[in-house]
This record gives C-alpha cells, sequence and structure tokens, in this order.
C-alpha cells in the first residue's frame, strides 16, 4: 500500500536517488529550504527545517518521515550543524511525535564513527586482506563536529524511540555517488552507495517494521568494514551493487 512520507533535503543528491526510483512508490510531500528545480513529484514546501510551525504544518497525515535534510560537510562548523543537524533534527522528531507519525528513518553518516579508522588500522581496514568490521552496536566516535552532530541526532532518535514511541531508523550512510564508486579513493569504495541502492534502502526503511535500528547504508562491496547484516535482517536490506565490480 502507497504510504504517505515526508522526504525532507529533498532538493539534495541523497533525494535526488531516492527519488529517481521511488517517485511513483509513495504519496510524496517533499521539504527543502530551497525551491525546487523541474517537476516533483508531490507537493513541494519551501521550509527551513529549524522552523517548527512550518515543520508541525508539513507532518499533516503523513506515515512515515525520511529526515535528510542538514549541513552534511565533513568539514562543517559548529554553529551550522548545532543549527541545520540538532536542532533541526530534534524540531522533525518532535513534529514528528505531535502529528503521531509513525516512523522516522534519519539520515546519519560514516562520520559518526569516523574516528574508529585510526592510524594503526588504516589504510589496511579499506582493503579485501584485513577483515576489521563495524556492526552498528560499537559507541559513536566521530572524527569531526559533523560527526558528533550525527551521533547526536541518533541519540535524539532513541529518545525520541523510548520516550515517545516512535519507530526509528539511523542510516550511518558511506558515499553516495551516481554511476559509479569514488574513483582512487580507497575508503569511499568500501563504503560506496549506489543510487538504486540508495533508493532501495530507503524504501525498505518505510516498508519495514522496527522499533529502534542503526545500520550501515552501503552497497554489497567485497571489501566492506560496516557490516550490511542488520540492514538485511531487519529492513530486508537486498543491495545489488559492488564496488569491486567497477573499474
Ligand atoms: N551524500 C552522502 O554520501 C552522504 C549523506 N549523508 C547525509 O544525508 C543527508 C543528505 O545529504 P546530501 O543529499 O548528500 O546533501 P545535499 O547538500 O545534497 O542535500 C541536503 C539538502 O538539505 C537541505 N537543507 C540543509 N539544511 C536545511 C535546513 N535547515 N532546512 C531545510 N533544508 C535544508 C539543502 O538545501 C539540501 O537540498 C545529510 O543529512 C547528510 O549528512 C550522510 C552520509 C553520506
Ligand atoms: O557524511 C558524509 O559522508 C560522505 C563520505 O565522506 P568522505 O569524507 O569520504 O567524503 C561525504 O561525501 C558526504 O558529503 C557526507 O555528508
Amino acid at each position: 500500500m502507497a504510504q504517505s512520507v515526508l522526504l525532507t533535503g529533498a532538493a539534495g543528491r541523497v533525494g535526488d536517488a531516492i527519488l529517481g526510483d521511488l517517485a511513483d512508490e509513495h504519496e510524496w510531500r517533499l521539504v527543502d529550504r530551497d525551491p525546487p528545480t523541474g517537476e516533483q513529484p508531490g507537493e513541494f514546501v519551501v521550509a527551513d527545517i529549524t522552523d517548527g510551525d512550518a515543520v508541525r504544518a508539513a507532518m499533516d497525515g503523513i506515515d512515515v518521515v525520511i529526515h535528510l535534510a542538514g549541513d552534511p560537510r565533513p568539514e562543517a562548523p559548529w554553529d551550522s550543524v548545532l543549527t541545520n543537524n540538532i536542532d533541526g533534527t530534534q524540531t522533525v522528531f518532535e513534529a514528528a511525535v505531535d502529528a503521531g507519525v509513525e516512523k522516522v528513518a534519519f539520515a546519519s553518516s560514516n562520520h559518526a564513527v569516523g574516528a574508529y579508522e585510526t592510524d594503526d588500522r588504516t589504510p589496511d581496514m579499506y582493503r579485501t586482506h584485513d577483515d576489521y568490521l563495524l556492526d552498528g552496536t560499537e559507541l559513536p566516535r566521530p572524527g569531526n563536529l559533523y560527526g558528533v552532530s550525527k551521533a547526536a541526532g541518533e541519540t535524539l532518535g532513541r529518545y525520541y524511540h523510548d520516550e515517545r514511541g516512535l519507530s526509528v531508523v539511523c542510516i550511518r550512510i558511506g558515499n553516495l555517488t551516481e554511476d559509479h564508486p569514488p574513483i582512487d579513493y580507497e575508503r569511499g569504495q568500501a563504503m560506496w552507495l549506489s543510487y538504486r541502492d540508495c533508493a532501495h534502502l530507503f524504501d525498505r526503511c518505510i516498508r519495514a517494521e522496527y522499533g529502534y535500528e542503526i545500520v550501515y547504508g552501503i552497497s554489497d562491496n567485497d571489501r566492506k568494514y560496516y557490516s550490511i547484516d542488520r540492514a538485511r535482517d531487519v529492513l530486508d536490506y537486498q543491495p545489488r551493487d559492488n564496488s569491486a565490480e567497477h573499474d
């Protein structure tokens, strides 16, 4: 059955990947502070996610929220991540609970755990002979303030699940690129997420049943230091791409 889905950050790259494959699969309401370019698959609300009134209005009649909006730069300064990523995410979770939304999928990041990539582990952990693996049960270990903001978003999700009854899945997205994995970048190849696997993963977040989860969002790359077992088990994520199959 089609569900009513609110997609924040719809005008960005991850939003583009999701809507590229799923435009006809659900009833979409799109939110971004940047106005749309071209035709959209649903109502487009131009709003900032830190504007509580606008976010509450956008939640009306919504079953599921995919929350992407935020500053995606690993080098983003504290004032930006505090406003866009932490305050904005709290505003979205709070409005979702108030509106009786069932589930929220939160775009977390590999950078929430970037500091596990210590000097003694790298670059081996990016290569197939190495078996170092993070599975989503480890504590956050950010290597920058952007990663801190994503860990904060995951913790907000934990609170809104435990105390406010929301189903929440946090996707620690790897490196999304269109058509092929990053070139000459071993780390990016190990955490590549293809556009079609990205769309499929978020489709599973819309359709699956869960309580509170943290999963990694990468394709089925030969070398991976993030496990996708939890995404497979809980969401029935079945990726089709593998960075090793590209030159
Ligand atoms: N692209 C990637 O490989 C990865 C992305 N992510 C996360 O996924 C999400 C989406 O990332 P991308 O699509 O790559 O970034 P993007 O910059 O292409 O898209 C983000 C969108 O959010 C909007 N936005 C930002 N702050 C906003 C605010 N306060 N109110 C309303 N709209 C706002 C922007 O206008 C933009 O359209 C981000 O939260 C990012 O941290 C996480 C890991 C990897
Ligand atoms: O969270 C994010 O991660 C990806 C991959 O990180 P990078 O440091 O290897 O580039 C990044 O491209 C994206 O912009 C960011 O939001």
